[in-house]
């Protein structure tokens, strides 16, 4: 199931928020359609929005080279800037916008519509490579023949453009006989786990369990758990990682009953301008989210809510950074940089 179909004139976007029930697509024709999806996370996880969003600024260059209106660069750049901060935790959105404009030539519209189409159709073939890459490392990190994983949110194929970041990891150790079953978090409030990784494990008939978040505990204390594998949405460059809101209680609990705990990131997740983990924008949803489960209320209306998006996991507690140039052990620092300038390079 992708989450963008690409077509000649228009993307359409397949929309997460009614999955499972409804698979649905919609079409998008210009910047402002791409948005809307990403701020609704109708497109959500981190390097899915960062392709949608370059999607959405060749969308909206299409658009105004065929109106043929004055000032073309000036009205792409604005709605490259409202792309870019549609949601700010997930690195993945400003560093495609931000490379696709350090890119561009400045040139005919015709011209720039037709570069803007290949770097987003060569960051999407970049983003499948690397996911595939990841998952052939970080299947060997499993710790046994018959492992139990537990993962968080989604980060599977709906997140990204192939096989998925954590979730990548799992299939293919399903695939090598490395992986027994997995232990699927609900992930509230949104329920990317309940909705989207366990849709997605089903369609592959891979062996799993879906929990609340706070049953996570008590499996560990069980000895249930082998091993715990997530995603990412922006890495410092100490190893400090943000990611789906219950993650840190996730690397806490895994360190005090000694799991591996893995993050498993493409080197476009690692922010270069950001030294650790308090730098890190993180998101505020609206308190609905909380409040509500497809408008059905579970708190008293006007109850107040905390709903950050994302929180930030230490570099101290992850035991390694599965990335697609290699597998980072502690301390992160001198290796990070190396593989972003390995990844410039390349
Ligand atoms: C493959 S990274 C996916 C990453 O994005 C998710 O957040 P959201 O669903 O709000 O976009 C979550 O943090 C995942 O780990």
């Amino acid at each position: 199931m992708e989450p963008l179909r690409v077509f000649s004139d228009h993307v359409e976007i397949l929309d997460q928020r009614q999955l499972p029930q409804a698979v649905r697509y919609f079409n998008a024709h210009r910047a402002s359609d791409v948005v809307e999806a990403i701020r609704t996370l109708a497109v959500r996880g981190a390097p899915a929005i960062g392709i949608a969003g370059l999607y959405g600024l060749w969308l909206e260059a299409r658009y105004l080279a065929e109106a043929g209106e004055s000032g073309f660069m000036d009205k792409l750049l604005v709605a490259a800037q409202q792309l870019r901060h549609v949601r700010p935790t997930a690195v993945n959105l400003s560093w495609a916008i931000d490379r696709a404009l350090g890119r561009l030539t400045p040139g005919p519209a015709d011209e720039v519509v037709t570069r803007l189409r290949d770097m987003a159709d060569t960051l999407r073939q970049e983003e499948e490579e690397r996911n595939a890459r990841m998952a052939q490392l970080g299947a060997q990190l499993l710790p046994n023949r018959d492992s139990r994983v537990l993962t968080h949110c989604n980060t599977g194929s709906l997140a990204t453009v192939g096989v998925g970041t954590a979730l990548g990891v799992i299939r293919e150790g399903y695939r090598q006989g490395r992986v027994a079953m997995v232990w699927v978090d609900e992930t509230r409030p949104l329920l990317q786990g309940s909705r989207l990784t366990a849709w997605e494990l089903l369609q592959d008939q891979i062996p799993a369990t879906l929990i609340t978040d706070s049953m996570a505990a008590g499996l560990m204390q069980q000895g249930q758990v082998d091993a715990v594998f997530v995603g990412a949405d922006r890495i410092a460059l100490n190893g400090d990682t943000a990611n789906k809101v219950g993650t840190y209680g996730l690397a806490v609990l895994a360190q005090y009953h000694r799991i591996p705990f893995y993050v498993v990131a493409p080197v476009s997740t690692i922010d270069e301008h950001i030294a650790s983990g308090q730098d890190i924008p993180i998101e505020e949803r609206q308190a609905d989210e909380v409040r509500l489960i497809r408008g059905v209320p579970i708190a008293p209306e006007g109850m107040a809510v905390k709903n950050p998006a994302f929180d930030v996991t230490p570099y101290a507690l992850i035991s390694a950074i599965i990335t697609d140039r290699g597998v980072v052990y502690p301390p992160f620092d001198q290796k990070l940089r190396q593989l972003l300038e390995e990844d410039r390079h390349a």
